[in-house]
C-alpha cells in the first residue's frame, strides 16, 4: 500500500526569532532537534519501514530528516535532495521581523502575504544580503525572486510526478522531510484543497502526518503521528 509520511522540520532559529526565513538555510534550534528526534520515535514506535527518504536543500529539513530516520532505527537511509521541496521563497519580506512588518503594513497585508494562495511578496532585491543567485545550491537552477503557495505548487507538483509519484505507485513507504509550504503544496495536491481553503491548513514542527494512499495515489486515511500536537487535516474523499 502506497504509504507516504509527511515531516515538517522542527523548529528552526528563524522560527523561534519569528523571522520570514524562506530559502535562508538556517539550522535547527535545540527544540527542533527534540521535535526531530520525538518524530522518529513516534514512525518507530508506529512499526513503519521507509522505503525512501527525500528532503529539500536546506539544513533545517536535512538534518530533520536525518535525526528522524536515526531514531526511527533508519539512520543509513540516504535522503535523497532536491530543491523543489525547498520552503516558499519569501521575496522581499525575507529576513524581516512577522510583527515588525504587521506593524509597518498592516495584519491584514501580512495575512496575504502569508496564507493567501496566488498573492506573492514582493520580489527579493538582486544584489542584497539574501541573493540566492549565486548560492552553488542553485548552480544551474532559474531560480526565482519570490514565490506564493501557487508558484511552489507549481515546481512541487512536476517533481512530485517525476520522483515521488512512481515510488508511491509501486506500493513504497516514503518519508518527505520538508517545509510549511512546500508541504501544504503537497497536501493540497493530494487532497484536492480548493484554493481559499488551504489557508486552514497548518502543519506542527516535527510530527510525522501519515497518508495511506490508494492505487491511484489518492488518499484514504490520514492522521498526525503525535496526536496531542495534531492540527485539523483536510476531509479523505
Ligand atoms: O518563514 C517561513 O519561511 C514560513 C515557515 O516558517 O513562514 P509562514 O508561516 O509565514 O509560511
Amino acid at each position: 500500500m502506497p504509504t507516504l509520511i509527511l515531516l515538517r522540520h522542527g523548529q528552526s532559529t528563524w522560527n523561534l526569532e519569528n523571522r520570514f526565513t524562506g530559502w535562508v538555510d538556517v539550522d535547527l534550534t535545540a527544540e527542533g532537534e527534540a521535535q526531530a528526534r520525538q518524530g522518529g520515535e513516534l514512525i518507530k514506535a508506529a512499526g513503519i519501514h521507509i522505503d525512501r527518504a527525500y528532503t529539500s536543500v536546506l539544513i533545517r529539513a536535512i538534518r530533520t530528516g536525518e535525526i528522524a530516520l536515526e531514531a526511527a532505527g533508519q539512520g543509513d537511509m540516504p535522503q535523497i535532495r532536491d530543491w523543489r521541496l525547498n520552503e516558499r521563497h519569501y521575496g522581499g519580506l525575507t529576513g524581516l521581523n512577522k510583527a515588525e512588518t504587521a506593524q509597518k503594513h498592516g495584519e491584514d497585508q501580512v495575512k496575504i502575504w502569508r496564507r493567501s494562495y496566488d498573492v506573492p511578496p514582493p520580489p527579493l532585491e538582486r544584489g542584497g544580503q539574501y541573493d540566492f543567485h549565486t548560492d552553488p545550491l542553485y548552480a544551474g537552477v532559474d531560480i526565482p525572486d519570490t514565490e506564493s503557495l501557487k508558484s511552489t505548487l507549481d515546481r512541487v507538483e512536476p517533481y512530485w510526478d517525476a520522483e515521488l509519484a512512481p515510488h508511491l505507485r509501486a506500493g513504497e513507504t516514503v518519508l518527505i522531510s520538508a517545509h510549511g509550504n512546500s508541504l501544504r503544496a503537497i497536501i493540497k495536491l493530494l487532497f484536492d484543497v480548493p484554493d481559499d481553503a488551504i489557508v486552514g491548513v497548518e502543519i506542527p514542527n516535527g510530527n510525522p502526518l501519515l497518508i495511506e494512499l490508494d492505487a491511484a495515489l489518492k488518499p484514504t486515511a490520514a492522521r498526525y503521528l503525535d496526536a496531542a500536537r495534531a492540527q485539523v487535516l483536510p476531509a479523505v474523499k
